[in-house]
């Protein structure tokens, strides 16, 4: 098992006390699987993500993930984890302003040591960025660094990709091309996919889905 959480809780500080809004999750994911992450707006999804990833810490329960327990490590061991095992496509892209496309597609593969000039230019091509490669994130479309943002997480080959409404900017046409490749180039690795949508039809391509409500697993 790649991915195991047990009976997480997580609170927020409202006005009136704390907010709970993860209670008691568990969930499996399967190396090599693909599981999309329903629920309404608010239900946790992202909150759910964070905590897998080392964003953020769980107030109870635990989060093995590839033999580590994320919620016992500490600053440095997290970030060792978002450098190697896991990847992260979230909606803020966080692209380096003054590095070029093909630099910014290339950081994260760099800094897990993993980089590999054609792979960067097969997931360039299959994203539809090739020919933007010597631009500046100022100057792509929101799509554009969307995917850039994509080709990033993908070049660094994590065992663990985690997206949160990775095709939200991508206008239809655009986001089934875009899903569709992450799914190929996810599986080709092994890795596991674990994305968050509120599509329907998205959520249906993938392998498995599960339904956020109530702060845990419907
Ligand atoms: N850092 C925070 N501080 C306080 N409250 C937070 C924080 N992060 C999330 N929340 C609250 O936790 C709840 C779950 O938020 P989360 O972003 O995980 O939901 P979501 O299911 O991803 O929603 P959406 O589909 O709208 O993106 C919301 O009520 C939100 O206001």
């Amino acid at each position: 098992m790649l991915l195991r959480l047990r009976d997480l809780h997580k609170s927020f500080t409202g006005a009136e006390g704390p907010v709970p809004v993860l209670r008691g999750v568990d969930l499996d994911l399967e190396a090599g699987e693909s599981l999309a992450l329903t629920g309404e707006s608010g239900s946790g999804k992202s909150t759910l993500l964070h905590l897998v990833g080392g964003l953020d810490r769980p107030d109870a329960g635990s989060i093995a993930l590839d033999g580590a327990r994320v919620e016992a490590l500490d600053d440095s061991g997290r970030a060792a984890l978002r450098r190697g095992t896991v990847g992260v496509v979230f909606q803020q892209f966080n692209l380096i302003p003054s590095l070029s496309v093909g630099d910014n597609i290339a950081f994260q593969a760099r800094l897990a040591g993993r980089h590999d000039a054609r792979r960067a230019m097969m997931l360039a091509e299959r994203l539809g960025l090739a020919p933007h490669l010597s631009k500046y994130p100022e100057q792509l479309s929101g799509g554009q660094q969307q995917r850039t943002a994509i080709a990033r997480t993908l070049a660094a080959r994590p065992r663990l990709v985690l997206a949160d409404e990775p095709t939200g900017n991508l206008d239809e046409t655009t986001a089934e091309a875009v899903l569709g490749a992450m799914l190929e180039l996810v599986s080709e690795t092994g890795a596991a996919l674990l994305m968050v949508t509120h599509s329907e039809h998205h959520a249906a391509r993938m392998g498995r889905r599960l339904h956020l409500h109530a702060g845990r697993i419907a």
